[in-house]
């Protein structure tokens, strides 16, 4: 899309939300991206607003299960309730989604006028003391396709008010990060319920070769996942401040050492039988279920760091 057409759709855009919004809704100040299986988040809102992406122009819709193609507004948290925006569901480029239509709703959100974005996503765990069920505040990423070319922010910028290089030794904000181990403290949560690590962004759709997995280990990755990058350095580039939280729903499988088929044929071949390891194998149906069971905890850390903003 071309800059004047980008402009065009976004004031498009922008219309028909605002069409459908009370005067309380029309100014949300915290966006929020919720992330496989982790929607449920709306169920604590007030005075909510649900349009349809397919009702918005400029809008694709999510292919994924566990992603429902809605934006929600209303109020969340104590008191009177900050407005919210909320996607229920996000865009992959691994669905076919190009980088601009992936970090689309972000610009958006941005220009509806929210300050913070609070991305939550469901991750697969590289790091052996972060288990299955902890929330990872995320600290840092690496992003293997931003380095080789499939960062959201290549070609003509979409504003020239936004920067050209735009520099990302700051991109978790530490202010909002804080406000997850204080809420973390406010719910009572146990210590471990809440880690710190890096994200690896990965285009996905296929999960981790055990090599894969090591080399992600090894360059520093604590999660892996196959969003969130994108939509964080967008949020960066139009002046956000971005915290994300990982669910980690399942373990990247990293054998300590691999089965030998030229084992097993020469022990089978001298009459001895190896009983092969069983090899164990991640699904997106492990990975909604996960999320379903720890949903409840990630919507009450994001109700309460809304609270506190
Ligand atoms: O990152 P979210 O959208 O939460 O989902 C994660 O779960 C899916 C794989 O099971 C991938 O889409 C991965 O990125
Ligand atoms: N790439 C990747 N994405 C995930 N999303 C949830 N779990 C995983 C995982 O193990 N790997």
């Amino acid at each position: 899309m071309g800059k004047e057409s980008i402009a065009t759709s976004f004031a498009d855009s922008l219309a028909a939300i605002r069409s459908k919004l009370p005067e309380t809704l029309q100014n949300p100040q915290v966006g929020i991206i919720c992330g496989s299986g982790l929607s449920g988040l709306v169920g604590s809102f007030r005075e909510t607003v649900i349009i349809k992406y397919e009702d918005i122009p400029g809008f694709s819709t999510s292919t994924v299960l566990g992603h429902r193609s809605e934006l929600a507004f209303g109020l969340l948290g104590d008191g009177l309730g900050v407005p919210v925006v909320a996607m229920l569901g996000r865009f992959h480029c691994y669905e076919g989604h190009s980088l601009p239509s992936v970090v689309y709703p972000v610009r958006l959100m941005a220009k509806l006028g929210i300050k913070d974005l609070i991305i939550t996503n469901a991750a697969g765990s590289l790091n052996p003391s972060i288990p299955v069920g902890t929330i990872v505040v995320i600290q840092d990423h690496l992003a293997l396709p931003n380095l080789t070319g499939m960062n959201p922010l290549l070609g003509l910028k979409t504003s020239p008010n936004l920067p050209r290089f735009l520099p990302l030794s700051d991109a978790y904000s530490p202010a909002l990060r804080r406000l997850a181990f204080l809420a973390a403290h406010k719910l009572q949560l146990p210590d471990e319920a809440l880690a710190e690590g890096t994200y690896a962004w990965v285009s996905g759709p296929t999960y981790e070769t055990p090599a894969e997995g090591r080399f992600l280990r090894t360059i520093g990755a604590d999660v892996v996942g196959m969003s969130t990058v994108p939509e964080v350095v967008t949020g960066r580039e139009e002046g956000l401040n971005v915290m994300v939280l990982s669910l980690v729903t399942n373990f990247v499988v990293i054998p300590e050492s691999y089965r030998s088929i030229r084992e097993e044929v020469h022990s089978e071949l001298a009459g001895k039988k190896i009983t092969p390891p069983e090899v164990q194998v991640v699904s997106h149906e492990e990975v909604l279920s996960i999320g379903k069971e720890k949903a409840d905890v990630m919507r009450r850390l994001v109700e309460c760091v809304v609270s506190t903003i």
